[in-house]
């Protein structure tokens, strides 16, 4: 400890401030698992789900760890027929970005691949959602933790159960239950088309 007032020019630090660089310093030291859903219906559908999950690779403290497989899927809280099919996947990863700062990256690649916020789920060339962050709960509009609709989504819950069978949404229960009771109509997996893990 340096003795205080030595130098009248240096002001003390805000408590507030010290917090916050605590708990980004845990964070730091203390990666977590992430569980994130990727949709795509415009344009190269695969090729632009590829090109989220590198883009996810190259964030700094940020390591994909798992990547489901492709499942073809109807549009989901539309009219039928409205919107082209959904390519979806799920991505496992660890991470020392604090939550706020993964949904800032999630947005910055959105943004890469053109994503266009019209209308609530309009048609979308990707689409990065947080599904989880590690057991966090919390109401907060900009990010809600479990994501508010996870648990009535096929598109989400059948490729998360491929990757993490045991899986748990926090506040629901196992994932494997939420997926039997919802079932899987509409969610076709599409063995012919494949995700590439980054090296
Ligand atoms: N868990 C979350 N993951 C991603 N965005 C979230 C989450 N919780 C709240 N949001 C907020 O929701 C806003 C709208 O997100 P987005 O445009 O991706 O919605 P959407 O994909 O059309 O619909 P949905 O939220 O039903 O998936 C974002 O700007 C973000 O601040
Ligand atoms: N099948 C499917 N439907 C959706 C999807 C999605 O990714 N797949 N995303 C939405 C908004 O996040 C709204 N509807």
């Amino acid at each position: 400890m340096k003795p205080q007032h030595s130098d009248p020019t240096v002001q003390p630090v805000p408590a507030a401030v010290t917090a916050a660089v605590d708990a980004a310093d845990v964070t730091l030291s203390n990666p977590k698992w992430a569980v994130l859903a990727l949709g795509a219906n415009l344009g190269n559908r695969l090729e632009t789900l590829q090109g989220t999950v590198d883009a996810l690779e190259d964030t700094p403290g940020l390591r994909v760890k798992a990547v489901s497989p492709v499942y073809e899927t109807e549009p989901w809280g539309v009219e039928p027929g409205s919107q082209p099919s959904y390519f979806n996947a799920v991505v496992l990863v660890r991470t020392t970005l604090p939550p706020s700062s993964l949904l800032e990256r999630a947005h910055a690649v959105e943004e890469a691949f053109h994503r266009v916020r019209e209308e609530r789920w309009g048609a979308r060339t990707i689409d990065v959602d947080i599904i989880t962050y590690a057991d966090v709960v919390r109401d907060d509009p900009v990010l809600t933790l479990p994501h508010p609709r996870a648990h009535q989504r096929a598109f989400v819950l059948a490729p998360w159960h491929d990757v993490d069978p045991d899986a748990q949404l926090p506040g629901h229960g196992p994932v494997a239950d939420l997926l039997a009771a919802l079932g899987t109509e509409g969610v076709v997996p599409r063995p012919d088309l494949e995700l590439r893990l980054p090296e």
